[in-house]
């Protein structure tokens, strides 16, 4: 059987968690790393490539995006998938927006949606207004991201600046009312000219409806929570079996770290809480951009705990910390040291027995990722909404290793602490 649904996931832990959704609505998923060159294993429905395309320049995502799009395509996949961040992460020149189009013009479609709805993280939107919790986006912790901070809520005004097209709103008037009132809208849309309907979603049982008024676009575009009304459209058709056993993994051992490069909110507190726990050493990227040997510090630092308990090693600090050290080294320059040199450890912890870990942030995840060599993920059980474990496929015979990907914002006050107890 061919995969159903090819998804191209513009970060690492967004492509995790994307995965993760779908494992838990029954499909079977892979997720692999960048743009494949070996083919699909034969017993996956859905299929996820994550890219490091989010910052990058528009150009080079683009360019990535489609031949990621090329190989789904190939390996039959029927239905396409974008997945950006529930915060939508973008910048005035994209890349949502450009990254769409090129895809729907790769896919001779003229209208997609774009819904970054996660109301179980707390992501909802209304009046195509994003909400993040109880405020909106622009004054929520994004508004202080340091790649791509969201200073504006309206989604309707965010993606009109980096698109094309015309972009429109489904009001949460015309979801309430079913898939088939989306619908008609849709095609009202569509008759006015407009290529993008941001679609208000404020409930779980939302996503289900607007999944369904999606059945028959060759591409949707989204935040992960969107595709948990996706599969049920292709039960519907008889093209799914239900997969009760879809989040299975094979047990993983090893010694425990975490490697934190995110600087968003729930990170900063869950560092916190697990530095009154465990061992943890700080990565400060002034020191790094003094040359100092920041890599083989921290590798010896925990050579000396690791054999008793979990260590955390991490770059994180809070947004006054951030401008300082972007005001004196450059937001990319201070980007790159701290994601290489957390890349370099999370290297180095492998030969010395590290089999668990976890990595927080988006684009730390991309650079630590990549330094492993690892080629593919298969998704295994959540841990919070929108971070499963995952296991890593290799082609070189290296033990596999327990990853879990965990986005900037997601996760529990406890994570770092209590998500070992799901590898058990
Ligand atoms: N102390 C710091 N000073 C400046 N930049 C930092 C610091 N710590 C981490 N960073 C950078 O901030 C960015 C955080 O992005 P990311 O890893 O995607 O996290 P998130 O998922 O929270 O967005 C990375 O490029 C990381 O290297
Ligand atoms: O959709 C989401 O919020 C996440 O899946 C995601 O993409 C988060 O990105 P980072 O915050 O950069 O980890």
């Amino acid at each position: 059987m061919t995969a159903l649904l090819g998804c191209i996931a513009d970060d690492f832990t967004g492509g995790t968690d994307l995965a993760g959704m779908l494992v838990k609505a029954g499909m079977r998923t892979v997720q692999l790393i960048g743009v494949p060159t070996e083919p699909l294993p034969d017993d996956v429905d859905a299929v996820v490539i994550a890219l490091k395309s989010r910052t990058n320049p528009v150009g080079e995502a683009v360019a990535e995006s489609l031949s990621a799009l090329r190989w789904l395509r190939e390996a039959g996949c029927r239905q396409f998938y974008f997945k950006y961040c529930s915060t939508f992460d973008s910048t005035s020149r994209g890349n949502i927006g450009p990254v769409a189009e090129a895809l729907m013009q790769a896919l001779d479609t003229d209208f997609t949606i774009a819904c970054p709805a996660l109301p179980g993280n707390g992501r909802t939107l209304y009046k195509g207004n994003l909400f993040v919790g109880d405020v909106p986006l622009s004054e929520s912790g994004m508004r202080n991201h340091p790649l791509t901070p969201m200073t504006d809520a309206n989604l309707v005004r965010v993606l009109q600046q980096q698109a094309q097209r015309k972009v429109g709103l489904v009001d949460y008037a015309t979801v309430s009312r079913g898939d088939a009132a989306i619908r008609e809208r849709f095609t009202a849309l569509r008759q006015q000219g407009h290529g993008f309907a941001i679609v208000d979603a404020l409930f779980n049982a939302d996503l289900d409806v607007i999944g369904a008024a999606c059945a028959d676009m060759p591409l949707v575009t989204g935040g992960s929570g969107i595709a948990l009304g996706l599969p049920q459209n292709f039960r519907r058709r008889g093209l799914l079996a239900s997969n009760a056993m879809a989040e299975a993994l094979p047990k993983t051992a090893g010694l425990r770290a975490v490697i934190s490069g995110s600087c968003s909110m729930a990170t900063q507190r869950q560092v916190e809480v697990a530095r009154a726990s465990f061992p943890s050493f700080n990565v400060d990227p002034i020191r790094l951009a003094r040359g100092e040997d920041v890599v083989s510090a921290a590798l010896d630092w925990a050579g000396g705990h690791i054999a008793q308990q979990p260590v955390l090693i991490y770059a994180t600090a809070t947004p006054e910390a951030v401008r300082r050290v972007q005001a004196e080294l450059g937001v990319e320059q201070a980007g790159n040291l701290v994601e290489n040199a957390l890349a370099s450890i999370a290297r180095g912890l492998i030969p010395a027995g590290v089999g668990q870990m976890i990595v927080a942030g988006g684009e730390t995840s991309g650079a630590v990722v990549k330094a492993l060599g690892v080629k593919g993920l298969r998704i295994g059980p959540e841990i919070d909404p929108g971070v499963p474990w995952t296991r890593t496929l290799h082609d070189d015979g290296t033990q596999p290793l327990a990853l879990a990907l965990k986005s900037g914002n997601f996760g529990s006050e406890d994570f770092f602490l209590k998500a070992w107890d799901k590898l058990r």
